[in-house]
């Protein structure tokens, strides 16, 4: 037998439910088959996939190493955790959950302290007034370091932090913080606020390849095939089917609807009696409906759709431009 296709799912924590929920929207149905539990799946209907339930941090690890084909994770677990990641990994598609922002935190009450640039000031002041660098509280050691480098920041030092960051500060084993905020609210609890300039990195769960994995001829099949139900999903989420027939539905018309309303003709037309089908941007719906109906449509009708599937699929050429052929 061949080696599986393997796929990476966040097991618990933050991104677990919408995780799963993602794929089971693209038609990949993820199946436990020993049970809740069990930390090994299948896809339904796939051959040959393993699904790998791990933690978020894991499976940002596994990926560079080439332990996984592919898996979900959040960006800044990614960009902490592997050194050049560009190059290692490819973060195939944003998949618009898990949103959280990687920050620079200090005191409220440094009321003078607003930019990176008023902290780079107080940290040479403390440096001389203490006589030691002043503390950074994180587990995110390596954006730390390259966002205060380029800020040219240099009198700090960073204190490893496992968990309660935003504590650090109150109970003095810090003086201020980098760490992931989503709502705000654990910062505001504990005092502190965001530099004005402190947002190092807008993060969100990703699909994510491995360069290093074992990417045989089968598995960059299996690879085109999950990459294909995802693609045909995501579009399918970008637009709503618009139908319509009317005698003044003309080419001229449709290229005019093209161009006001971002809309595309999957199918062409229209038809000689008028018929057409239209792909149209969810914002837009009302917009191209009342043109429709100004230039003489009775009715317009509006659905929403589960897949598109087009010949083209930009998530597997993305994929297979980075791992070359
Ligand atoms: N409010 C939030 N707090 C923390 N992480 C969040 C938040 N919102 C989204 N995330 C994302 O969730 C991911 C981390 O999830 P989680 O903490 O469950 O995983 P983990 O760190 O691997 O697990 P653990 O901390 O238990 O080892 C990160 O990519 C992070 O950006
Ligand atoms: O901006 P907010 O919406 O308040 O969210 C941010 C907080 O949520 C996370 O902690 P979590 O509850 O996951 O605990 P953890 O420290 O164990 O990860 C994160 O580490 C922050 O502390
Ligand atoms: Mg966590």
């Amino acid at each position: 037998m061949t080696t599986p296709f393997v796929l990476a799912v966040p097991s618990k924590g933050r991104l677990q439910e919408q995780a799963e929920a993602f794929f089971t929207h693209a038609g990949l149905a993820l199946a436990k088959p020993r049970g809740a539990r069990e930390y090994r799946g299948t896809i339904m209907g796939l051959d040959n996939v393993e699904i790998a339930y791990l933690s978020a941090s894991e499976i940002a690890s596994q990926l560079a190493r080439g332990a996984v084909h592919m898996g979900v994770t959040g960006e800044d677990l990614v960009r902490e955790s592997i050194v050049d990641a560009d190059r290692r990994v490819l973060l195939i598609d944003s998949l618009g959950f898990g949103s959280a922002n990687v920050v620079v935190a200090v005191p409220q009450a440094w009321i003078d302290v607003r930019t990176m640039a008023d902290l780079d000031d107080v940290t040479s002041g403390f440096r001389e007034q203490h006589n030691r660098r002043m503390r950074v509280a994180t587990k995110y050691i390596n954006l730390t370091r390259t966002f205060f480098a380029t800020h040219g920041i240099v009198d700090y030092r960073i204190v490893e932090s496992a968990g309660a960051t935003e504590g650090a500060p109150a109970v003095g084993t810090a003086e201020m913080i980098v760490d992931i905020t989503t709502t705000g609210v654990t910062l505001a609890a504990n005092g502190l606020k965001v530099l004005d300039d402190g947002v190092i990195l807008r993060s969100q769960a990703n699909l994510v390849a491995s360069r290093e994995a074992d990417w045989s001829s089968e598995a960059r099949e299996t690879g085109r095939v999950i990459l294909d139900h995802i693609a045909a999903r995501a579009r399918a989420r970008k637009f709503r089917e618009v139908r319509t027939r009317f005698t003044g539905c003309n080419a001229a018309l449709l290229a005019e609807a093209q161009k006001r309303f971002g809309v595309e003709l999957p199918f062409g037309g229209p038809t000689s009696s008028g018929m057409v089908t239209l792909h149209c941007p969810p914002a837009q719906l009302y917009g191209l409906g009342s043109f429709l109906r100004d230039h003489g449509a009775e009715t317009v009708s509006v659905a929403s759709l589960d897949y598109v599937l087009g010949r083209e699929n930009p998530l597997f050429a993305r994929l297979q431009a980075f791992l070359g052929s």
